[in-house]
């Protein structure tokens, strides 16, 4: 089974996945940390990307990891006002990074809207490319660093981060990060990695949970192409792996997993 061949793993509910996937993160970066003595992390936004760092918030494991030699980087970021309740950021901290000792040098969060680049979301977007390219280290696969899991929602319509099918962020394949205009899921204005900078990490994890996501879930993991399903084309160098519950894998070819749990 090749790095790009998708994993499945499905639990019975989003509730449970949460939980599951808070475990598994747990011990990814504890893993990590005790191995290179760091762990790199990529947040995703949405109710599954929060649900996770909830469950995480909550888990009796959590102070396993060392908060403070943890790095975090967003996937993507609404373009809003620092502070905003509808930035991923803003969620992020509210679900889990207020409640743990996290180094807020380690902590890199997406440019706002009212930060150094005012309303310009594309010199927003390159100067978060040239923090990544700082961070990225010599075994790093582009200028980007070496993330050990890179965590993504996935949208009823397949998109992951703020690439959008059909849209240019998907199509872009030399930046890491781009700005996004006219987003179809509000608000309008995004900032985005890209395709070549999720491909980066070590390991790729989707969350889609719910009756809505069953048709994104079939459709990326049928083949599709990731201009059309951008989930299709977030994989990871060493894994990719899907974490669903029992509603959205329900449109799945049985033959694609093995039940989690009942
Ligand atoms: O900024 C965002 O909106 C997210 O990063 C986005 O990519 C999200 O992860 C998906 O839309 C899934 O969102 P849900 O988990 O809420 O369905």
């Amino acid at each position: 089974m090749s790095a790009h061949t998708p994993q499945l793993v499905v639990h019975r509910d989003k509730e449970l996945m949460a939980e599951a996937a808070a475990a598994r993160l747990i011990t990814k970066v504890v893993d990590a940390q005790t191995s290179r003595g760091h762990a790199s992390v990529v947040l995703t936004g949405g109710r599954n990307g929060n649900g996770l760092l909830a469950a995480l918030a909550s888990s009796p494991a959590r102070d396993a990891i060392d908060w403070g030699r943890l790095d975090l980087w967003w996937g993507d970021e609404r373009f809003l006002p620092e502070g905003d309740p509808d930035r991923n950021v803003t969620q992020a901290r509210e679900a889990l990074l207020d409640a743990v000792p996290l180094d807020p040098e380690r902590v890199h969060a997406m440019p706002a809207s009212d930060g150094p680049y005012g309303s310009d979301v594309d010199a927003a977007a390159e100067a978060y490319a040239q923090e990544l390219a700082r961070a990225a280290g010599p075994e790093s696969h582009a200028a980007v660093p070496s993330f050990d899991v890179l965590l993504l929602g996935v949208g009823p319509d397949t998109h992951v981060a703020s690439l959008f099918p059909e849209l240019p962020a998907v199509r872009e394949t030399e930046r890491t990060v781009v700005g996004v205009h006219g987003s179809p899921k509000p608000p309008p204005t995004r900032v985005t990695l890209t395709l070549p900078a999720i491909r980066a990490a070590r390991e790729v994890w989707l969350l889609a949970a719910g009756e809505d996501k069953a048709q994104a879930a079939a459709i990326a993991l049928s083949g599709a192409g990731e201009i059309q399903a951008p989930a299709a084309g977030a994989v990871g160098r060493a894994r990719t792996l899907w974490l669903l519950d029992s509603a959205a894998a329900s449109q799945l070819p049985r033959s694609l997993y093995p039940p989690a749990s009942a």
